[in-house]
């Protein structure tokens, strides 16, 4: 298996204007990271607190509901409709494995394709869906589009982009799964209001970005790594050509002639990541994932109006709640897409933890106040608390978001690249997973303690951060290894054989090129 080739600037001398090329692919591309932010938006924030779909497909929740004596705290506690959230992650983890073997076999272009043709296979069940056997088959479709998006987008972008802009069109993936969540938010405030079939509307409205970008994928290119890594050399250097603008790319395509060879050396990329001086690198980018996920911030992103419902907000209310988080989500994920190469990535990390810790804190103390003596929360401290969620989306948007996807992209050395993110990757899916299945039944159980265990998550990724990540700002991926891992207190004593860590004979000497006629 061969690794993603990712062309690195070397000496940065390489063409590195934008072209309108990359900047259409690229946002073509972008849109399955919409449609995964979609998919995020409707099913917890959305149709789960509509009546119309509770009593469609969830009665008992619905009756549950409504009982007046119900504990707040358990009204939603029902498995069903925590599978129906979760079902889309179990799928995208499987989906993720095989993509990942498609994407290097057949290219990013149809791998891309085959994640919008799931897309909108999955919208139009969930539209049409009659049972809950049909409801969840459409989540399947959808998490096999996730699957595969997730895999194939930001390795497109991050091939097609000039060294130059990578890390901003890099969060640019996650800048659109934000303005997914926030238009399904939008979409799910109006249709809530439309009975009896408003839920099929946010449901259906996946399909309009699905056909966008099953569309737009007839039209994109073919990255230039991916054509030479399946041998199609000419090919890669015309496309190289078409999207740097201009004729002389012989560096740059000289430098991805050299990564695409090294990495096609490496015949079984998952067993090289197992091995000592991999470990650093494997250790970090899968954890960032884990931690990702335990900041809690999709209880946010699932539960939110269920959240806000429990506080004794009304749906509207809660359902512009939501809406009012989704725009803090997507306006902070912007300041990262500027500070990040300016603060550095462990500024953004802990700086992020304290101002989550802090807000996930008071949420704990104030629900625990005023939800366990009166079982309804009076409305300026309800109040309150959608500020402290707006100031924890915040942190996270700027921080953990975004750079749970940058870093694993930037630390692992090329050979092993493809295969580290995919462990990633199927992180991030299976942490979700988890908590999207777990959250109602722990909110039931562990009432405003929740917010105190996801507050200690914070004190421990906090504290990782501060001592055991390196800085990688500003660093060539291909330099990685010398100036950040070497360098570091403790992951230094997994670099010491002295051959930049790499024990094969395979890494010593540079292949040659031959020039292409
Ligand atoms: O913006 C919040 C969203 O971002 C993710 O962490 C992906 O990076 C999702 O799991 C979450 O719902």
């Amino acid at each position: 298996m061969t690794g993603i080739v990712v062309a690195e600037s070397g000496g940065g001398d390489f063409p590195a204007s934008l072209t309108k090329q990359v900047v259409v692919c690229s946002i073509i591309a972008a849109f399955g990271g919409l449609m995964f932010g979609y998919d995020i938006g409707i099913s917890g924030r959305g149709v789960t607190s509509m009546d119309d779909f509770l009593i469609k497909f969830f009665p008992d929740v619905y009756v549950k509901k409504h009982k007046a004596k119900e504990d707040n705290y358990c009204k939603y506690d029902n498995q069903h409709l925590q599978l129906f959230t979760s079902s889309l992650y179990l799928a995208a983890i499987v989906a993720s494995f095989f993509a990942s073997i498609f994407c290097r076999k057949f290219g990013r272009k149809p791998t891309i394709q085959i994640a919008s043709v799931f897309f909108v296979v999955g919208a139009i069940l969930n539209t049409a869906a009659q049972n809950l056997g049909m409801l969840i088959a459409g989540r399947l479709c959808l998490g096999a589009g996730v699957g595969f998006g997730n895999q194939a987008v930001p390795l497109f972008i991050s091939e097609i982009a000039p060294a130059k802009y990578r890390g901003g069109l890099n969060i640019c993936f996650q800048l659109l799964i934000t303005v997914g969540i926030l238009l399904a938010n939008m979409i799910n405030y109006g249709t809530s209001r439309l009975h009896p079939y408003g839920w099929r509307i946010s449901l259906g409205g996946a399909a309009v970005p699905a056909i966008i970008l099953l569309i737009g994928s007839l039209v994109i290119v073919e990255t230039p790594a991916s054509l030479l890594e399946r041998g199609k050399d000419k090919e890669g250097l015309i496309t190289l050509q078409k999207i740097r603008g201009v004729d002389n790319v012989d560096k740059e395509f000289q430098e991805l002639s050299v990564a695409t060879e090294l990495a096609n050396r490496v015949k079984h990329p998952y067993r090289d990541l197992t091995k000592r001086s991999n470990r650093p690198q494997l250790v970090c980018g899968t954890i960032l994932q884990v931690f990702q996920q335990f900041t809690g911030i999709n209880v946010i992103m699932f539960y939110a109006p269920v959240l806000f419902q429990t506080m004794g907000f009304g749906s509207d209310a809660s359902l512009l709640s939501s809406v009012v988080t989704g725009l803090v989500n997507v306006l902070s994920t912007l300041v990262a897409v500027f500070s990040v190469d300016i603060f550095g990535r462990r500024a953004l990390l802990m700086e992020a933890a304290v101002q989550m810790l802090i807000a996930q804190c008071v949420v704990g103390v104030m629900l625990a106040e005023y939800l366990h003596s009166t079982n309804m929360m009076p409305q300026k401290y309800a109040v309150i608390v959608v500020i402290l969620v707006c100031i924890f989306v915040a942190g996270f948007a700027w921080s953990w978001g975004p750079l749970g996807w940058l870093i694993p992209s930037e630390i692992f050395p090329l050979e092993t690249r493809n295969a580290g993110f995919f462990c990633a990757v199927s992180m991030n899916m299976f942490c979700t997973f988890l908590i999207a299945q777990a959250f109602l039944t722990m909110l039931c159980h562990m009432r405003s303690g929740i917010f105190f265990f996801f507050a200690a998550w914070i004190v421990i990724m906090g504290s990782f951060v501060a001592i055991m990540l390196p800085e990688t700002k500003g660093i060539p991926i291909d330099e990685m290894i010398e100036i950040a891992w070497k360098k570091h207190w403790f992951w230094q004593r997994y670099f010491k054989d002295g051959n930049n860590g790499k024990e094969d004979q395979q890494f010593q000497d540079k292949p040659e090129i031959k020039p292409l006629d």
